[in-house]
């Protein structure tokens, strides 16, 4: 069976490389794509992408579901939009691949609800890198034994939120096996605010934002004498696209959200 698949945020750093994965991938067919803006009427108007990429364009859900009849969407947009898009596919029927991050655990919470209600899967990937799910996954099982974690996350400069969507769901796994207390001493002051970066129950997290950097990820996990250091780095965003592809795959079987690509690789 060929995938329909539409893409939100095409022109974007991660949109241009998911149309390349996807209209290169056999059994799956780019139908359109979301935009918010006149930017053309097919995505070769664009002069981003060669001119046989006709997939058209629209600016809104409703009237791409209408005419394309996508059976996924893949969001690569931006914290401002995610959660409307998400949840409009949801009520069209169409399965939501998430890529974006900024969503609040309000957020999370409501689309759980609506595709458990509408029985529509939707899939929500805070990271598609298969070796940065398995650097959250060991994090998670380490913070049982180590519990006095910091989380550094490092990106490129045109991030727009902070702390990273990785470094959020890093967190929340970690939070399952380690009692909620917090670090370092009692009567710790910050002469700078922020110098001990943000608090997620005790456990400290610091982004960093420069030019030159993709995607990397440490966590610190210290013990009396000994520190054990956990660290992912991706170097370009060909890294995320094989974690796109199986979620587009692996969410046309779903009736839920699932939200990370831990619960969904074997
Ligand atoms: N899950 C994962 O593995 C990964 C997730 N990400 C996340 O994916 C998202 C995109 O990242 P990245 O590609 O670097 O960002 P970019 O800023 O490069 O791309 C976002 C694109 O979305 C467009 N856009 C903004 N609003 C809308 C809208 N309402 N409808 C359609 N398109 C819209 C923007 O257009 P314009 O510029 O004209 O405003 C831009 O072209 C981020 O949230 C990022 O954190 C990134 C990498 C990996
Ligand atoms: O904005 C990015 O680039 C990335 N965003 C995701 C995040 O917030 O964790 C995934 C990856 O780190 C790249």
């Amino acid at each position: 069976m060929t995938i329909r698949v539409a893409i939100a945020g095409a022109r974007g750093k991660m949109g241009k490389e998911a149309v390349h994965t996807v209209m290169n991938h056999t059994d799956m067919e780019l139908v359109s794509v979301l935009d918010y803006k006149e930017v053309g009427d097919t995505l070769a108007d664009t002069k981003l992408f060669p001119s046989n990429f006709t997939a058209p364009i629209f600016i809104n859900l409703e009237q791409l579901h209408a005419e394309t009849k996508p059976d996924v969407l893949v969001d690569l947009t931006t914290p401002e939009f995610v959660y409307e898009h998400t949840k409009q596919a949801l009520e069209l029927n169409i399965r939501p691949v998430v890529g974006t991050t900024g969503f609040s655990d309000e957020q999370l919470e409501e689309l759980k609800t609506v595709s458990k209600n509408s029985k529509i899967g939707c899939i929500i990937a805070p990271n598609f890198a298969i070796g940065a799910v398995l650097m959250m996954k060991f994090a998670e099982q380490a913070a049982k034994y180590l519990p006095d974690i910091e989380i550094i996350e490092m990106h490129h400069d045109q991030k727009l939120d902070a702390p990273s969507g990785t470094a959020m769901k890093t967190a929340h796994l970690i939070s399952q096996q380690r009692p909620i207390h917090e670090q370092g001493h009692i009567r710790e002051k910050e002469i700078l605010e922020g110098a001990r970066g943000a608090n997620y129950d005790g456990m400290r997290i610091h982004s960093v934002r420069l030019p030159g950097l993709v995607a990397h990820q440490q966590v610190l996990l210290g013990g009396e004498g000994q520190l054990l250091t956990l660290r992912h780095d991706s170097f370009n965003r060909g890294s995320f696209m094989s974690g796109v592809i199986l979620s587009i795959q692996t969410v046309m079987e779903k009736e839920e959200l699932i939200y990370g690509l831990e619960h969904i690789i074997d």
